[in-house]
């Protein structure tokens, strides 16, 4: 599984515990920056994660700000996203099963780094289910084909 990620510099820190997890459980990753704690946009970076994924080039991404809000806000603009904010491991599997979110959203200055960790693992580790969750996932994207 090939996993896009990126944060703005109030997700710096976490990132780089998220990419050291990445690391460690032997996923292929790209790291679409910011590469230090000096202060930038968090839409650039949900963009850019955003559009890679939408593209097909990676399977699913990760992208953390502050609190995780205006980063997944931006990530939900890119058409074909589906990019769900968590702060709790169940949440984290529900998004992937139910709402077959292809990205998940993260606080880095929300949560500690092994709750962040185990947060990721059940995203990564959990496979949509389809069946009566399609029918919803298909409405979902219906009103991004049909927006005003
Ligand atoms: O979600 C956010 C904004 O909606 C993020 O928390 C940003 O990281 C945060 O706004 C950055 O704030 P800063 O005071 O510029 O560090």
């Amino acid at each position: 599984m090939k996993i896009a990620i990126g944060s703005d510099h109030g997700g710096y820190g976490l990132k780089q515990n998220i990419i050291k997890y990445l690391e460690d459980s032997g996923y292929e990753y790209n790291d679409f920056g910011t590469y230090s704690e000096d202060s930038v946009d968090y839409p650039d970076f949900g963009k850019k994660v955003s559009e890679s994924v939408a593209k097909g080039e990676y399977d699913k991404g990760i992208v953390i700000c502050g609190t995780g809000i205006g980063i997944s806000i931006a990530c939900n603009k890119v058409r074909g996203i589906r990019c769900a904010l968590c702060s709790d491991i169940y949440s984290a599997k529900k998004a992937a099963e139910h709402n077959n979110a292809n990205i998940i959203a993260l606080g880095g200055r929300v949560l500690g780094q092994d709750l962040a960790q185990a947060i990721v693992e059940a995203f990564l580790s959990s496979e949509f289910e389809a069946g009566r969750h399609e029918r919803r996932v298909n409405k979902i994207m219906d009103i991004e084909e049909n927006m005003l």
